[in-house]
Order: structure tokens, then sequence, then C-alpha cells
């Protein structure tokens, strides 16, 4: 057997996510039967301070040889690394991956992958132009769970898939969550491109994308039309937004509709996540997946076939010992998958991954976009601009 291919990773920025990140690339691959990547961590930066890195890097048990930068510019010059992990505010994405893919850096970077549709076409361009591999980080597709559940779409298994509905709502006190401190927090503060629609729909939109879309070969894959119903919060950002597309050709050759929803105010399920409650269902005419939330992390699916499908006796006694459920366990947070689709497609020479690709990531900000105009959601100039460099 040949020896692993390791990736050197770099992190951008030391937040919540990043951490999560990191810990992950430390866990032993073959925890989760992979054996022909490795990743390690060589680098990681801060925008704040030298030493608020070396913590970062002490906190997730990283190589203790690793780089700790305090800013930005220096990580991307560091020649120990083949990758950069952009974990910063959305409304920071197009500037910190553009320092990266023009420093001849790869990057994965994270959900939303830009405020806006151009900005993300630039970013595409420039990938190509450089030969440098890019991928917007939207972990939940790389998900055995996520597999199976496309696979099962593709193989025909729900007959034409109709509807999709997805949600993805917390159900927060807003204004003492994020609200407080003049609501300078990432998820209501506009400079930041905060939202529930950027930050949480992207994972509704992800599902709908995923098994409406994804799953139809490319020549015939069209992009939905959008229509928008969006609440805002006091700040501008989006609160409350629900959104249904109509994907002219899905998965059984039929018209499909998509529904996406996020809310801060109401909850997918107000008891709390991991309950045994769909969050996402997937219905065709052979039958229907039902996905338990939340939406960006889900453990368990059940598939449940159409009654026409199932028994008559089974369906007249009421009963349901025909419902497949299925628990599909994650080693660790579930980043790993993503950061081997990476080091694959890397190692491999490729620029973009099949798994999420750069059009379907570009479809998906055009959507978003859509929604924003609808529902008359605007950013500042300078996180919306194709500009570089811009000082945010
Ligand atoms: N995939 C997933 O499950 C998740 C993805 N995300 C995504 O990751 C990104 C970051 O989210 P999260 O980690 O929760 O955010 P945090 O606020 O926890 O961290 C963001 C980090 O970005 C850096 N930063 C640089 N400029 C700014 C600025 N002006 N304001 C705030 N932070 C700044 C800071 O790091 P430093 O000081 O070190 O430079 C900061 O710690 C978002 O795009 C979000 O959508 C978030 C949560 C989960
Ligand atoms: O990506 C995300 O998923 C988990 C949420 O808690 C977080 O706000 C969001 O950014």
């Amino acid at each position: 057997m040949s020896s692993p291919h390791t990736i050197r990773w770099g992190i951008l920025a030391t937040g919540g996510i990043a951490e999560k990140f990191a810990k992950d690339l430390m866990i032993d691959p073959s925890t989760r039967s992979v054996s022909d990547i490795k990743h390690t961590v060589t680098a990681a930066a801060s925008s704040s301070s030298s030493s608020r890195a070396k913590h970062f890097l002490e906190t997730c048990k990283c190589p203790p040889s690793a780089s700790a930068y305090g800013s930005y510019e220096e990580l991307v010059k560091d020649p120990n690394v083949d990758i950069i992990y952009v974990a910063t505010p959305h409304s920071h994405h197009y500037q910190n991956t553009m320092l990266c893919l023009l420093a001849g850096k790869n990057v994965l970077c994270e959900k939303a992958f830009t405020v806006n549709a151009t900005q993300a076409k630039r970013l595409v361009e420039t990938a190509k132009e450089k030969k440098l591999f890019l991928m917007e980080a939207v972990w939940t597709r790389f998900f055995p769970l996520s597999l199976q559940i496309r696979k099962m779409i593709e193989n025909g298994d729900l007959g034409a898939v109709h509807r999709v509905i997805a949600d993805l709502s917390f159900g927060q006190d807003v204004e003492k969550t994020w609200g407080a401190d003049g609501a300078k927090h990432r998820m209501v503060n506009p400079d930041l491109a905060g939202g529930a629609m950027l930050d949480l729909g992207v994972y509704p939109l992800t599902w709908c994308f995923q098994t409406l879309y994804h799953t139809v070969p490319t020549t015939l894959r069209k992009p939905p039309s959008v229509l928008a119903a969006v609440e805002k919060y006091t700040t501008g950002a989006d609160e409350n937004t629900s959104i249904l597309l109509t994907f002219p050709s899905a998965p059984g050759g039929k018209p499909a509709h998509g529904v996406a929803l996020t809310s801060f105010r109401v909850a997918t399920d107000p008891d709390g996540f991991n309950t045994a409650r769909p969050a996402i269902r997937i219905q065709g005419t052979k039958g229907e997946i039902q996905v338990d939330g939340p939406a960006f992390r889900p453990t368990h699916y059940r598939f449940i076939p159409a009654a026409d499908d199932r028994d008559p006796q089974v369906v007249k006694a009421g009963r349901n010992e025909e419902v497949r459920e299925v628990e599909c366990e994650i080693p660790g947070q579930g980043m790993f998958w993503e950061a081997d689709e990476c080091g694959r497609c890397i190692r491999d020479g490729k620029l973009e991954s099949a798994g999420m690709g750069w059009e379907e990531s570009i479809v998906i900000m055009e959507t978003m976009d859509e929604v924003r105009r609808q529902g008359g959601i605007k950013y500042p100039e300078k996180i919306e601009t194709i500009e570089y460099p811009v000082s945010l």
C-alpha cells in the first residue's frame, strides 16, 4: 500500500469555526477509514496578534513546529503551506481569499463563499488563471450521509423527485444573543454581511441544490427561478427568510420545488437539535427521505417507501416495518471529510471539487443575490465590491 499524501494547512483567522476545523485536521484519518490522505497544520495567522495565533495552535494541539503569524499577509508567504483555510466572517472572504490566491496558495474558504456572485466569479477566474485549487467549505456535502442520499436519488430509489423542504432556523432571543453591544455580532451586523440567509440559509439551499440540481447530469442542470419573502432585523440584516425555488428539470426529468427556510426567531425544532424530527424532506414518487436536524450536521435519516410501493398488508395494518432508519456516526466535528476532498484534489492536480464545484457555488450565490434583491437587503459597498485590495 502506498503511503498517504500529506497536506500542509495554514489557518487564516482563529475564531470559533477555525478552532473546530483545526482540531478535526488533527484527528487520525484511520478513525474514519481514510488511509490515502493525511493532514498537518504548519501555520496559523491571527489579524490581532502572533500570540493569539500561538495560543490557537496550542489549543488545537497542532505540531509545535507550526508557525504563528500576527498578520494574514505573513501567512500567505509561508512556503510550508499547501492550502489555506479562510475562516473570517463572510464580509472578508473575497479580500482574504484573493490575498491567498494572488500569493499562489490553494484555498478552502468558509461558507457563505462571498457576499455576492460577482465576487465568487472573480475568485474563480483568479483560481483558474493561477491554476490553484479553490473550494467553498460546504462541509455537509462531504458527509457519508449526503453521499448516500445523493446516490439514492441518482439510482432512482425515490422515483421522480418533486419537492424538497429544508429548514435551518435557530429560534434565538436575537436582542440578547446577538443584538447586545450595538449589534456588532457577525450574525446581525451588515458590515460583516450578517443575516440569517448568508449564515444559516446556505444549508437549506445546499439541501435543495444537492438533491435537485447536483443529482442531475451537468448538461441538464438549469438554475432555479426564485421567489422570496424576507423580514429584516433592526440592523437591516435578514432575520426570517423563506425561499421558493423552481428547478425546471429535477431528478426524474420533471420540474421540482425546493423550499428553503431560515429564521432567527423560530426554531426548526423547538425542543433543540438531535431529536428525531426531520429538518429536511426529500419527496419523490417512490418514497421520501427525511433527514433529522440540524441541517448543517445531520447524523440520521430515514427512507419511507411510498404507500403504493409498500406491502398492502403492512399499509392496511398501519405498521411501518418498511421504513429504513439509517444512523451515520461522525467521529469528530465532521469537517475532516471536506479537508480529505481538498487533499485528494490537490494531490490529483484538480482545481475544483466535483462535490462542490465552482459553477454550483456561483449559482447558489446568484440565488442568494436574487433573494436579497427581492427582500431589499443591501450591504455596504466596501464589502460588495470586487475591488482589491480594500481595507475592511
Ligand atoms: N462550517 C461551519 O459549520 C461554520 C462556518 N462558519 C463560517 O465561518 C466564518 C467565521 O465564523 P466564526 O468562526 O463563527 O466567526 P468568529 O467571529 O468566531 O471568528 C471570526 C474570526 O475572523 C477574524 N476576523 C478578521 N476580521 C474580523 C472582523 N472585522 N470581525 C470579526 N472577526 C474578524 C478573527 O480572527 P483573528 O483575530 O484571528 O484574525 C475572528 O476570530 C463565517 O463565514 C461563518 O459563516 C461559522 C460557524 C460554523
Ligand atoms: O455554518 C454554521 O453552522 C452552524 C451555526 O451555528 C453557525 O452560525 C453557522 O455559521
